[in-house]
């Protein structure tokens, strides 16, 4: 690093070892050496550079991030980048893009949903970029209801090709990433109309622009949406808009793993669930929890860097201020999302296990853990991508007014990443589909069927009704076992009286609907019940390094103590602590933050996050943020001259005006 560091006192007072750390954040060696070199590699080519990106117009702004992508797949060919080093590079490259649903949602419809043959044939030219992909299920009038959609493909026995039509202006297709300017292809989701006869919602693959000179094919309308939250942020990318007049496909276009079309319009089912169609999505809901923590972690080393750097009041005798991390409140506020960042990796951990676990049973035609799987997908969404959205928000009011320039990273970072909390599902729904697998659980107990995965607690659902916290001093909050039965006697307690409550309805469905917001609150106990038990697994583990584990240990109960601060009424309400213990709690909870105090510089540097890929003055490695941000405001545009553009007309008039108006 060079020049002056001025976060070296802070980087001094560290008691663990930071490289061991950063190899627990990246999951391995291997993938925190492949991530540090792509990072190195974006940050050190000038054609990455997103300085100004903000200031840009929608048109400079989209064929900039044109020239990135291209710029990006050059470099990956001539390198020869693997799969997995290619995902590093665009992900340093960070900026949103139609490549991200190509390979992110289209690759993986055509793998999870295509039959071997249908691989075979759209694959390669996926992998070879000979055509560029997007995901065109949304529509104007449907996004959630994916089995409301409208879009119709009616299969036409005599020339052996399916029909896609909008049959309104509500079937528009509306929102896919990439559509609106750049894909060649898209997965379009449509009514599966054959004999007359509906089968629900498929998949199927068309061809929407000419290869040769990409006007779109005729009968199709194309465009984009229009601009989106913020400067900069996700108008990179071209949000399209698709209708179809009559689009004729061939058969083999329908994704037909699920349910194939025969010659004659007959439909054979698989024996595959039909919920595998839904499939792309418990794939990228897996990779989305993952990304929370990269973007709560970005948020959070702006903060925690900048807090270090920051000093208001405190000196009485001409000294030093105090530095703002030293305050409580600004502990109590910024290190619980420290905590979530590192909480959010390993829980998307543990996700990415499970969605392996769940595609190899697949393919043995085990389907037996496809609801857990979906559940937990659905739920750690939502969980993770509000968490996250809410604390960079947070983020830019610990950094004050600085936090508010754009020089901060955080405003971007806050307008791209908020629509996670919609995308994908939106984030309440998801939290019902939680519910509705939480209740379905909680009703088959009677049945001696055992809960297993995520619910197993739910199997000891008499102990945990009655179950009391035995804590008495602030130090037994330190214990697993404590923690882990105050989370799942919670859960279970909410779960089991939302049941009762349903029970008393006689058509489930009213009840469903009438105690949908009392539902959703027991499916976010069980969600964050997962991310607790999910980082006490983890403090199990050898985990090698200097004073790695203590600091893991650390956050862990940091954040399950300040969870349970924050839902102090459904602890205490469903009796699973005393008033007392929550005191308790608060204490130890105190004492975790000044422990965690000199870790902090140390335990954000452990992120490896570059200058480049945080993109934010107040985020600096060396903290020499004052210079920096005063050389910022000399490049805004407006300060390109010393009288502005307008003053003549304006403002000059409007002084003399008074001027006139003060001598009569
Ligand atoms: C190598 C490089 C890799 C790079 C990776 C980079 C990744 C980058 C990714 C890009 C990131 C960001 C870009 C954003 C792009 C955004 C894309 C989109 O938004 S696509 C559109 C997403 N749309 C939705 O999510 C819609 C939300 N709605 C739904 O999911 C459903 O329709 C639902 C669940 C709300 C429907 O409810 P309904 O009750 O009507 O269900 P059904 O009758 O349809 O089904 C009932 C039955 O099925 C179960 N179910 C539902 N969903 C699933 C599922 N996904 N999997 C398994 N099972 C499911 C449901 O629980 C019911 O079960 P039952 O037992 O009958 O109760
Ligand atoms: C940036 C961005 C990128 C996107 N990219 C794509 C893409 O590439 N491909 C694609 O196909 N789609 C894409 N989408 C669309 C996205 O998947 C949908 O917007 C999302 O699934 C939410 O659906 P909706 O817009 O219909 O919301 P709605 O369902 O209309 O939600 C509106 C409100 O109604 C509430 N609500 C809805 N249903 C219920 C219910 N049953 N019970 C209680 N409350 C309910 C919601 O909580 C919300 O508050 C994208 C969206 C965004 C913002």
């Amino acid at each position: 690093m060079k020049g002056v560091d001025h976060l070296a006192h802070e980087r001094n007072k560290t008691e663990f070892d930071v490289d061991a750390m950063k190899i627990v954040w990246a999951g391995s060696r291997h993938a925190f050496e492949l991530s540090d070199r792509m990072a190195r590699l974006v940050a050190s080519d000038p054609a990455f550079q997103k300085d100004g990106r903000i200031r840009l117009g929608r048109k400079e702004l989209f064929k900039n991030t044109l020239r990135k992508a291209a710029h990006a797949w050059k470099r990956i060919l001539e390198l020869h980048l693997t799969e997995e080093e290619a995902g590093w590079l665009r992900n340093f490259v960070d900026e949103p893009s139609f490549t991200d649903l190509h390979w992110g949602m289209f690759v993986p419809a055509i793998k999870g949903q295509g039959t071997d043959e249908q691989q075979q044939k759209w694959l390669p030219l996926a992998y070879k970029m000979q055509i560029i992909g997007s995901y065109a299920q949304t529509e104007l009038g449907h996004g959630s209801n994916v089995q409301g959609l409208e879009t119709t493909a009616t299969f036409d026995p005599e020339t052996d090709e399916f029909v896609i039509h909008s049959p309104t202006l509500t079937s528009s297709k509306w929102w896919p990433g990439g559509l609106g300017k750049v894909s060649t292809h898209a997965i379009v989701y449509a009514r599966l109309i054959t004999n007359g006869q509906e089968h629900g919602v498929h998949g199927f693959i068309v061809q929407l622009r000419s290869l040769d000179d990409h006007m779109p094919i005729p009968g199709i309308t194309i465009g984009d949406i229009g601009m989106k939250f913020g400067n900069g942020a996700y108008n990179t990318m071209d949000n399209g808009v698709l209708t179809f007049d009559h689009i004729r496909i061939p058969r083999n276009q329908m994704l037909m793993r699920v349910l194939q079309v025969t010659r004659e319009g007959k439909c054979v089912k698989s024996n595959v669930p039909r919920q595998l169609i839904y499939g792309t999505m418990v794939f990228v809901r897996q990779t989305i929890v993952a990304d929370a923590s990269t973007a709560l972690a970005r948020a959070v080393c702006i903060a925690t860097r900048y807090s270090a750097v920051r000093r208001q009041f405190g000196s009485q005798d001409g000294g030093m201020e105090t530095q703002v991390i030293d305050y409580k409140t600004q502990q109590s506020r910024l290190f619980p999302l420290l905590a979530s960042a590192y909480a959010f990796r390993f829980v998307g951990e543990w996700l990415k296990w499970l969605y392996t676990d769940v595609t190899q049973r697949l393919q043995a035609n085990d389907f037996s853990i496809l609801p857990e799987a979906h559940a937990c997908t659905a739920g750690l969404k939502s969980l993770t991508t509000t968490a996250t959205a809410d604390a960079i928000e947070e983020c830019r009011k610990l950094c004050g007014g600085h936090g508010y320039l754009c020089a901060s990273g955080l405003p971007e970072l806050f307008a791209v990443y908020v629509p996670a909390c919609t995308y994908e599902g939106d984030n309440v729904v998801l939290l019902l589909q939680v519910a509705r697998f939480l209740m379905k659980t909680v009703s088959q107990l009677g049945s001696g069927k055992k809960p297993v995965g995520t619910t197993a607690y739910l199997g000891r659902v008499q102990d945990l009704l009655q179950c009391c916290c035995d804590v008495q001093t602030a130090e037994d909050w330190l214990k697993p076992s404590v923690v882990l039965e105050a989370f799942e006697a919670r859960s279970a307690r909410m779960c089991v009286a939302r049941a009762q409550n349903l029970s008393k309805f006689e058509n489930p469905e009213d009840g469903f609907a009438e105690l949908s917001a009392d539902l959703v609150e027991a499916s976010v106990a069980h969600c964050q019940l997962i991310v607790v038990s999910k980082f006490i697994d983890k403090l199990q583990q050898d985990i090698p390094g200097k004073g790695v584990n203590r600091q893991l240990q650390n956050l862990c109960y940091i954040y399950a103590l300040n969870l349970l601060h924050k839902y102090l009424g459904d602890f205490l309400s469903t009796g699973c602590i005393t008033p007392k213990q929550a005191s308790l709690a608060n204490d130890q909870l105190r004492s975790l933050y000044s422990q965690i105090r000199p870790n902090a510089i140390a335990l954000v540097d452990a992120f490896n996050y570059t200058d480049h890929y945080l993109g934010s003055v107040l985020g600096r490695y060396d903290g020499n943020v004052y210079p920096k941000l005063y050389e910022e405001a000399w490049k805004d545009p407006l300060n390109d001259s010393v009288v502005p553009d307008g003053y003549h007309e304006y403002i000059h008039p409007m002084l003399k005006q008074q001027l006139r108006n003060a001598r009569l």
